[in-house]
């Protein structure tokens, strides 16, 4: 469960004073999730997520992330845009904690998508960068490639105590990623974090993309790349469904046809994204707080989907055979 930060009745009162939303009836925290802290939270008018900023999330960042959802949620898309207090301001504090109260939307996220459902995601991912293609701000990502090296080496040779040789084989990974990573291929805001819970679903229509506090600028199709590799798999990373990882690619062709030279790196930024995740969920593996109310997000079922991309890492990786 994702909650590091208790909101108290009193405050949560205090706080939704502040907005034109009614009176609070209930809040309840969020299992899911591993990033921020999330409520559900019921008024006298209506529904609304509360969403405490934690670690990875940096208060400099809110006004890229949240111009970027009014500006989707301008275009039609189904995001959840923050909801403005009474004095039109989106950002609050709470808890000592940055602060949004976000637009409730329906659906559910799946464990297991199907090729249908992941049609209709990827067309959903391709009409969103389309909708940014006038979305002025920008913001570097900073969890991208060239941050990578620098996660490993904080991690350390604590990696090898979540399976022995982890750091030397994640060490050759990140080599092989500095020297064949694309450097001129299309960029916009991307989400960054597409994954099958980060996409609301009714049957096999989408309802709503959330969760954008990756967002950021950098290249296009690596956005496709994150979310290939996060939902043609099973939650171990070791089956692999290439039935679903086509349909997420015919469903975002219908928007954007890959060029040659993107088709050639696909497999790299796929390789990409593994090592990303298998980096960032091992930092957390190894540094999440005993008290925290969360279930820590196993590195290895990441790391193994690499092999899949770059079948020649499985013969120079002994934590991939
Ligand atoms: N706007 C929304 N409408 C409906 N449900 C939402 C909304 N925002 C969040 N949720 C629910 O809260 C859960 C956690 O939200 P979210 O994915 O933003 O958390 P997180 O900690 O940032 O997660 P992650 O680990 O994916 O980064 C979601 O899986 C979803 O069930
Ligand atoms: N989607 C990420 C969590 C957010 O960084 C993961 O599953 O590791």
């Amino acid at each position: 469960m994702a909650v590091y930060t208790h909101v108290s009745a009193e405050a949560l009162g205090g706080f939704l004073a502040r907005f034109d939303v009614g009176e609070l009836v209930s809040a309840k925290g969020i299992a899911e999730g591993v990033e921020n802290s999330n409520y559900l939270v019921d008024t006298t008018r209506g529904r609304y997520i509360l969403t405490l900023y934690e670690k990875r999330v940096s208060a400099d960042d809110l006004p890229f992330f949240m111009a970027l959802l009014d500006h989707l949620d301008g275009k039609g898309l189904a995001v959840p845009p923050a909801i403005p207090d009474r004095d039109g301001r989106e950002i609050h504090e709470l808890e000592g904690r940055p602060a949004c109260l976000i637009k409730f939307l329906p659906g559910v996220s799946l464990s297991h998508p199907s090729p249908a459902q992941a049609l209709a995601a990827g067309e959903a991912m391709g009409r969103m960068h389309r909708a940014v293609a006038d979305f002025p701000a920008t913001r570097a990502n900073s969890m991208g490639q060239p941050s990578w090296a620098a996660l490993h080496a904080r991690c350390g040779r604590s990696l090898d105590d979540i399976a022995p040789g982890l750091h030397d084989d994640l060490d050759l990974a990140l080599a092989g990623l500095s020297a064949t990573w694309p450097a001129s291929l299309d960029t916009c805001a991307i989400h960054a974090d597409l994954f099958p819970d980060n996409v609301l679903m009714r049957g096999d229509a989408v309802s709503g993309l959330i969760d954008f506090y990756f967002a950021c600028t950098d290249i296009r199709l690596y956005d496709l790349a994150v979310m290939h590799a996060a939902w043609s798999f099973d939650a171990t990373g070791r089956d692999h469904d290439a039935a679903v990882g086509e349909a997420l690619i015919a469903g975002y062709s219908r928007h954007f046809a890959m060029s040659d030279a993107e088709r050639a790196a696909f497999a790299t930024l796929a390789v990409g994204a593994c090592v990303r995740f298998t980096l960032s969920r091992a930092w957390d593996w190894l540094n999440t707080p005993a008290d925290a109310l969360v279930t820590r997000k196993d590195p290895l079922a990441f790391w193994r989907r690499a092999a899949v991309y770059d079948p020649a890492l499985v013969q120079r990786c002994a934590t991939l055979r």
